[in-house]
């Protein structure tokens, strides 16, 4: 079992904006996700972990040694899938991966090509490997980043909005191999989508301006909010009233109407009761942190 310890850390940017403010987590092996809107900070906090920046104060313990103290514990370990790599070289899938595997430290040819072709395959890249990758479409440049992050056998894998701009298909294949690869080591997906930790994860956690709002399991966290959320059909003039006099906590056009949701710890007159869903949780937890 791998653990990842994170203990009061904080992060304030050179221009004084405090992006990480004293978050604690333990995370192990398994999907974690890391839920918050954008700018809440999220990507400050992944590239903490992977030793791109330091911490203003506090620690990070990845099997109980200090990584901020000893980055290159970690690195060796990790393997990063970015929201974006930039551009690529115009080399084939296949060099490219052998190029950083090289940089990952596989020193051995031919353990180097047992990896890329094990990788490739689990992608299902393999007839694509002679192909430059910025001609994959974008699905395939996803997955391609799951096997760069996989080579070198990394213990934890960190993804930072992975599944931005796929379509349903590619999404749903690409969460499969993340579901996949994460049963024997620590997978941070770092996202806005509730659906994605939704599907995903056995443990998360919300967070905003930089503060951790809540964390646990997606089912628990669900339940709490059973028999407390209500909804109702309004129309658009009655919006103002409704946030005036109720914690709404999500708004949606359902058939081009509007149906909002409420949290309430009582029923309020002629709503209805709803079934609790993450999206809930999620809602309930930014309009307490308003
Ligand atoms: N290098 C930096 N210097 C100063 N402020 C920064 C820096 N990087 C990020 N920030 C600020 O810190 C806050 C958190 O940003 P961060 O990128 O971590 O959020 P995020 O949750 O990853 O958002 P997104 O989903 O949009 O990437 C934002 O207000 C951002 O403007």
């Amino acid at each position: 079992m791998n653990t990842l310890e994170i203990k009061n850390l904080s992060l304030t940017y050179q221009n004084n904006h405090q992006a990480i403010k004293d978050i604690s987590l333990k995370v192990g092996n398994g999907m974690f996700g890391i839920l918050g809107p954008n700018g809440a900070g999220k990507s400050s906090l992944m590239k903490t972990i992977v030793g791109l920046q330091k911490p203003s104060s506090g620690s990070i313990l990845f099997n109980d040694i200090d990584i901020i103290n000893n980055p290159g514990y970690i690195k060796k370990s990790l393997g990063f899938l970015p929201q974006d790599f930039g551009v690529y070289p115009k080399i084939s899938a296949y060099n490219l991966l052998n190029h950083i595997a090289l940089l990952k430290g596989v020193k051995d040819r031919v353990e180097r090509k047992s990896q890329i072709q094990y990788l490739l395959n689990k992608v299902n890249l393999w007839d694509f490997r002679n192909k430059e990758v910025h001609t994959f479409s974008g699905g395939m440049k996803q997955r391609f980043g799951v096997a760069q992050a996989l080579l070198g056998d990394p213990k934890i894998i960190i993804v930072d909005e992975p599944t931005a701009g796929l379509d349903p298909a590619e999404r749903n294949r690409f969460n499969a191999l993340l579901n996949d690869i994460s049963t024997e080591v620590i997978v941070i997906l770092s996202t806005h989508l509730v659906e994605d930790v939704r599907n995903l994860c056995s443990e998360m956690t919300i967070i905003n301006k930089g503060e951790i709002l809540t964390t646990g399991n997606p089912k628990s966290l669900i339940a709490e909010l059973e028999n407390r959320v209500w909804s109702k059909t309004i129309s658009a003039d009655e919006l103002d009233f409704y946030q005036t006099n109720c914690q709404v906590i999500s708004q949606q056009l359902i058939e081009r109407e509007l149906q909002i949701t409420v949290f309430s710890e009582e029923q309020p007159n002629d709503f209805i009761p709803t079934k609790p869903l993450l999206e809930h949780v999620y809602f309930y937890a930014l309009t307490k942190n308003k």
